[in-house]
């Protein structure tokens, strides 16, 4: 297969020193002697100028982010590494999907507050399943204030009795950590017809709760789930649990039905602060917080028996954890259900060798994410680089200016267009191959030494040029687009 040119790969030494015919792109080199495809021309509209970072690696040239799931050949890997896993990419775009779903036909408030477009989020739920004690709901809803989606929990038929109940979220709001559903909010409104409080909340697309997760229609364990994952949920729990109590606040919500599982193994704890207005606490804080580790403790047990009800026989169920599971996890779990743990300390020492287990894997995963990202590293330089040519090449109102003709030197960039986009084989069929558009554009972007040869669609020219010249030539066809129309264009 051949692209109908093949590269050159000559190296001109003169071209470095050429003078600069057009003042508007002026390439920044390095020491080294490479160019720095990020410090473009003086006012480039398309690039945030790198404030820290100017040594760049050769940008035509990728290292590999392995591992590849199968042997790939070197121009399966040009476009294998410049773009994220499929599966990475599938779950992101369904998470894309899930957060613009808009509904069409809603007797929803148009407005409430900042927010807009509510949607549910628990279609199914008819309000009947007291939360809390009340009627609740959950909607997804855009504020208009950030822009952002969030996730407000109204609690129907509620009246605040007293203002200063409320004050509490402010509390909630400085409690910070990566296991618990960020809480933003709270007002009360009577925008439902009725007089609700809603509680605004961070919003994780397609996330389900414990419940759904174990026990929905489609379980991820169809029986007592690994070892590994309950101990996974217990040091995030514990993780949350350790920022709450730290705060002097207690969660009061540990349950299957108000922990979410956001995405794979994270989980992180939903409803923080609801409690705490709907029914303030009386009680010393300590023991509020000792309760959070019986609930702990509960959820767990009902997680590893595969059963909800598994407190009801308690006895019958721990033993059939000591049998399944290893001695230290039946240990953590009788003791977190009977109040042999009431502090964070002592839930933290006694799951401080798993928490190790708990980190690792997690900095494995960023390892895995970090990886993927390294495939998106430079793509954002090759789609502006595609929209300057898309923007230059072929343009109509230009047809008669000598420069932009068939004949002046923005010529060369049609050409080279073609040489990237139209190649043909030997049996004159169209070359669709990505990695030689990525190959050529990386280049292109670097503006390298290396030559190219274009010819002309009729075959009766000829063109050596470097890419460093076609990218000087993009530079100052594209600088003339942007010239206000009283300045004429070369
Ligand atoms: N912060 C959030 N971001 C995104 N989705 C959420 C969020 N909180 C809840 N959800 C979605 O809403 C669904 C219902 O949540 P909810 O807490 O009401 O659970 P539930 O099982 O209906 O509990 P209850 O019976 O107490 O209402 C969850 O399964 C999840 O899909």
């Amino acid at each position: 297969m051949h692209h109908g040119f093949e590269n050159l790969g000559l190296t001109d030494n003169t071209t470095a020193a050429a003078i600069n015919p057009y003042a508007d792109y002026t390439p920044s080199i390095t020491a080294s002697g490479q160019v720095n495809p990020y410090v473009q021309g003086h006012g480039d509209i398309f690039y945030t100028p790198a404030t820290a970072y100017s040594m760049p690696l050769n940008y035509h040239l990728y290292a590999p982010s392995a591992p590849f799931p199968q042997k790939l050949l070197p121009y399966q890997r040009t476009a294998y590494s410049f773009f994220m896993s499929d599966n990475v990419r599938e779950e992101l775009q369904r998470k894309q999907e899930a957060t613009l779903q808009r509904l069409e036909a809603s007797s929803l408030p148009l407005q409430i507050n900042e927010y807009t477009q509510l949607v549910p989020l628990d279609p199914g739920n008819r309000g009947t399943a007291p939360t809390f004690g009340y009627p609740s709901w959950i909607y997804k809803a855009l504020s208009n204030d950030d822009g952002n989606y969030y996730a407000l929990r109204r609690i129907e038929g509620f009246r605040l009795s007293n203002e200063s109940d409320i004050r509490v979220v402010q509390r909630w709001k400085k409690v910070h950590s990566a296991s618990m559903v960020t809480i933003h909010n709270a007002w009360t409104t009577t925008k439902f017809g009725d007089s609700s409080i809603v509680f605004v909340y961070d919003y994780h697309p397609l996330s389900k709760t414990l419940a759904d997760a174990h026990f929905g229609q489609t379980p991820l364990f169809s029986h007592a789930p690994p070892e590994t994952v309950l101990w996974s949920y217990v040091t995030q729990m514990t993780n949350a649990l350790r920022a709450i109590h730290g705060t002097g606040l207690a969660a009061r919500c540990i349950d299957i039905s108000k922990v979410l599982f956001t995405s794979k193994m994270r989980i992180r704890l939903s409803c923080c602060g609801i409690l705490d207005v709907l029914r303030p606490e009386q009680r010393p804080i300590t023991d509020v917080q000792a309760e959070d580790f019986t609930s702990l403790g509960k959820m767990i047990l009902i997680l590893a028996c595969h059963n909800p009800m598994a407190m009801h026989n308690f006895a019958k169920n721990i033993d059939y954890v000591a049998k399944t599971y290893s001695n230290g996890f039946r240990d953590v779990v009788y003791k977190l259900c009977t109040g042999g743990i009431k502090t964070t300390s002592e839930l933290t020492v006694a799951v401080a060798d798993q928490t190790f287990n708990s980190l690792d894997s997690a900095l494995h995963y960023n390892d895995g994410l970090e990886n993927q990202l390294k495939g998106a590293l430079e793509n954002g330089r090759l789609v502006r680089l595609l929209c300057k040519l898309g923007f230059i090449n072929e343009r109509p109102e230009y047809d008669m200016e000598p420069r932009w003709s068939e004949t002046g030197d923005r010529y060369c960039l049609k050409l080279f267009r073609d040489y990237i986009f139209h190649s043909v084989d030997g049996d004159n069929q169209p070359v669709v191959d990505l990695a030689h558009v990525i190959t050529c554009l990386n280049k292109l972007d670097a503006g390298i030494d290396e030559k190219v040869m274009l010819t002309s669609r009729d075959s009766n020219n000829c063109f050596i040029i470097s890419y460093r010249d076609l990218k000087r030539s993009i530079e100052s066809a594209f600088q003339e687009l942007l010239k206000p129309p009283n300045q004429t264009r070369r």
